[in-house]
């Protein structure tokens, strides 16, 4: 017999499975948590059709990396939620691909690195945020602070000094503004892009209930401020001392002879770094200020270690996180744990190709099951938050195949080492300086998250209590 498309739940003319996605994502509050199911039910390629698209989602490490590694699922989706936020093009690093999103990818990059990225100018950079954010608990010492917002401006600053040469006061009320319209974006749907990317025609019968005019008001109110910034660089433009990425590609722009990096294409490329770069890094960490209040102890160790790595005369540097190892296993198992981006961001087939025994058809989405692959059977108690589970006996840190936060392979995420930089100069900034403990009666805050493009934590509350 010819090699057939993975198996799945039965599907119905023209809405496929549709019907029985949204009943049982009502039900179970999450669509990874259907993806699991379904997929120990059916196989680690779990076959679907959302209205006409064909959806394959990914588990286990061995598919979730050959899907990441094969040129022919290099592509992005081309659906129509997709394509809302660029202009109805595949522009951008996030959702383009082929020879345009290769060459993309490593311009930017290549600007990225040359204006600090990775370097001790970035380092510098992420530390005078951190001081600023301890400046800002400073002053509400003692008080309850609600911190699922807290890293959002300061973590678009550390951006978007690269990108724009700039930052903001940390209160600052437009870029606060901006954050939320981020925020909202991402709660509007999940990464498979929902009805709106299967059923696209209800846009014209019920837009308001769909998402359609929430995304479209958001992305408007987030591109004028991108033309704006961008605007304002190409006035003030010096070809002789450009300052920063905007400055780079705008000069590039005017050198290019085939004309393809537009104005658009600019645009794309900022919302995108703002997208990818600025949900993910503020829920992780908001996530690890979770854990650190809940597990008492964990809060403990890490400041023992610490006070005996740092002490208190100096804030910490990139070059103590070799000294400060549990602290580190206190960070990947927050990204193990909480598995914000739960699903990857979605692949695309590109032509028909075989995969396992199966064959999945060009055009196919394929999403990764991240969150299942950190949080199945291979690890034992997954839902214990469990440091010590990425320490061997020495007290060193484990390397597993088992953890990719951060995907593989040539799409793999261009954040990384600047999100792994942030999340351990955030931690250890905070738990040198105070004890984070909870107000008095409150319960403990919920690990269960709320659903989205990426997972984020429940609003909860913490009281900063100086430590000396
Ligand atoms: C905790 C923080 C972060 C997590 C968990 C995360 C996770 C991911 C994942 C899973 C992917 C998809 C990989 C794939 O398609 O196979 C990705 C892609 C991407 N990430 Fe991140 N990311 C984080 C932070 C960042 C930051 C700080 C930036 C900004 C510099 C960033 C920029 C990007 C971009 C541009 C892509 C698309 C790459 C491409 O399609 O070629 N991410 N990220």
């Amino acid at each position: 017999r010819p090699p057939a498309y993975p198996p799945g739940p039965p599907i119905l003319p023209l809405l496929g499975n549709i019907i029985s996605v949204w009943f049982n994502v009502k039900k179970l509050k999450y669509r990874h948590k259907l993806w699991q199911i379904w997929s120990r039910k059916y196989g680690n390629l779990l076959g679907l059709k959302l209205g006409s698209i064909n959806v394959v989602i990914v588990s286990g490490k061995e598919y979730i990396k050959e899907v990441s590694s094969r040129e022919v699922f290099e592509g992005r989706p081309d659906g129509f939620f997709y394509l809302i936020r660029s202009f109805g093009k595949k522009l951008g690093i996030v959702f383009s691909d082929g020879p345009a999103w290769n060459k993309t990818r490593r311009t930017v990059l290549r600007y990225l690195k040359y204006y600090g990225y990775s370097s001790k100018a970035m380092e510098a950079n992420i530390s005078e945020e951190c001081r600023e954010l301890i400046k800002l608990l400073e002053k509400n010492v003692g008080k309850t602070v609600c911190v699922n917002r807290l890293f959002d401006v300061s973590i678009v600053n550390i951006l978007w000094r690269l990108v724009a040469g700039k930052r903001y006061d940390l209160m600052d009320k437009r870029l606060k503004s901006l954050c939320d319209l981020i925020t909202r974006s991402f709660k509007v749907s999940d990464m498979s892009g929902g009805v709106l990317n299967f059923l696209p025609f209800l846009r014209h019968v019920i837009p308001n209930q769909i998402g359609y005019t929430e995304l479209k008001n958001i992305h408007a109110s987030i591109y004028a401020f991108l033309k704006e910034t961008i605007e304002e660089h190409r006035m003030a433009l010096d070809v002789h001392n450009p300052k920063d990425v905007i400055d780079a590609l705008l000069m590039e722009m005017n050198n290019q002879k085939d004309k393809t990096l537009t104005d658009e294409e600019l645009q794309v490329v900022c919302l995108d770094l703002l997208e990818a770069g600025v949900e993910t890094v503020s829920n992780t960490a908001v996530f690890l200020l979770l854990h650190v209040v809940r597990e008492q102890e964990v809060q403990t160790r890490v400041q023992l270690e610490i006070d005996r790595e740092i002490g208190h005369s100096r804030p910490p540097k990139l070059s103590d996180r070799t000294r400060l190892i549990y602290t580190e296993a206190v960070l990947l198992e927050a990204l193990r744990i909480s598995s914000v981006a739960t699903m990857g961001i979605p692949h695309m087939a590109l032509d028909n190709a075989k995969l396992g025994k199966y064959v999945i058809p060009k055009g196919t989405f394929l999403l990764l099951a991240l969150y299942d692959l950190h949080n199945g059977v291979h690890w034992k108690d997954p839902t214990i938050f469990k440091p010590e589970r990425f320490l061997t006996k020495e007290g060193n840190l484990i390397q597993t195949e088992w953890f990719m936060p951060f995907g593989t392979g040539r799409r793999r995420c261009i954040g990384e080492g600047l999100a792994r930089s942030e999340l351990f100069l955030f931690l250890t900034h905070i738990l040198q300086k105070f004890h984070l403990k909870l107000p008095d009666g409150a319960p403990l805050p919920s690990t269960e998250p709320v659903d989205g493009i990426t997972l984020s934590a429940k609003e909860f509350n913490i009281i900063f209590e100086r430590r000396f």
